[in-house]
């Protein structure tokens, strides 16, 4: 039987003035796997994420999201975690969990307070207070925590230290974004859930895909099976280094 893809982009393009950051974009990915997008900066993973949010309208082509046109309707099955992040400086962690127990469909508060305490974040901090790491977590939680069939994460391990560095200072806050890789990979391991997850820290993050999407100048350059991909190419950096004909910068 051929399951439907999560998500299916024929000839998508998106120009801004003369730049392509989209340009005639083809792909379609399997549902229900933990997808790499990855690519140099620039190529386009955050517009091919706005433009699965409907938060773009592409110029051509076009993009089917769980089988529809993009928008407020198929928004409701989708976390998304955005490039930038918008918060309401005098809530406290627990008040923005609150607010998305409300607000967000299928938010399992419980959930995000089981996270929060995984990831060592204090339900009652200020997220005005909050360091990049912090603030990246709690941002992190607020998707993983919703019951949807698609997550979206737009660079979630920017500012979370391989080692957190509030740890070396504070001798505290001990986890790391390798222990918070292995907890996310325990929680989606029991669900059924497709996860897209745009990076430039591949190294650390190579073995959570299990389906990857390489990106350059606004096109799909390959898509398909990570471990298809690494019994061709060897590691993600090798395979960035091929590709790409240079090295994998941060
Ligand atoms: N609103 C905009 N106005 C003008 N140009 C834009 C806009 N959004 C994206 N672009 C351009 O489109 C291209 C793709 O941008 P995009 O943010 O999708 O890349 P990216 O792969 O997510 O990059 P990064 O890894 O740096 O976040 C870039 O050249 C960018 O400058």
């Amino acid at each position: 039987m051929m399951v439907q893809p999560i998500v299916k982009c024929d000839q998508l393009t998106k120009r801004y003035g003369k730049k392509y950051a989209l340009d005639h974009f083809d792909l379609a990915i399997p549902a229900g796997r933990i997808v790499g997008v990855l690519g140099p900066n620039g190529c386009g993973k955050s517009t091919l994420f706005r433009a699965i949010t409907g938060l773009i309208t592409p110029d051509e082509g076009e993009i089917r999201v769980l089988g529809q046109s993009p928008g407020w309707q198929t928004n409701r099955f989708i976390g998304y975690l955005p490039d930038r992040a918008r918060w309401y400086p005098r809530h406290t962690v627990l008040q923005a969990f609150e607010w998305g127990a409300s607000f967000l469909p299928g938010f399992d508060l419980e959930a995000a307070k089981k996270f929060a305490r995984y990831m060592d974040v204090d339900l009652e901090m200020s997220l005005s207070g909050m360091s990049k790491g912090q603030e990246a977590r709690v941002m992190l939680i607020l998707c993983m925590s919703r019951e949807v069939p698609l997550i979206i994460l737009d660079e979630p391990f920017a500012g979370i230290d391989l080692i957190s560095r509030e740890a070396i200072i504070a001798g505290i806050d001990l986890i790391s974004r390798e222990a918070i890789i292995a907890g996310m990979i325990d929680y989606l391991e029991e669900r059924e859930v497709s996860i897209l997850i745009s990076t430039h820290d591949i190294q650390e993050v190579e073995g959570l895909f299990d389906y990857i999407v390489l990106m350059d100048q606004g096109k799909a350059i390959w898509s398909g099976e990570a471990d298809e991909l690494r019994a061709q190419y060897g590691s993600l950096h090798d395979v960035f280094r091929t590709f790409y004909k240079r090295e994998w910068s941060r």
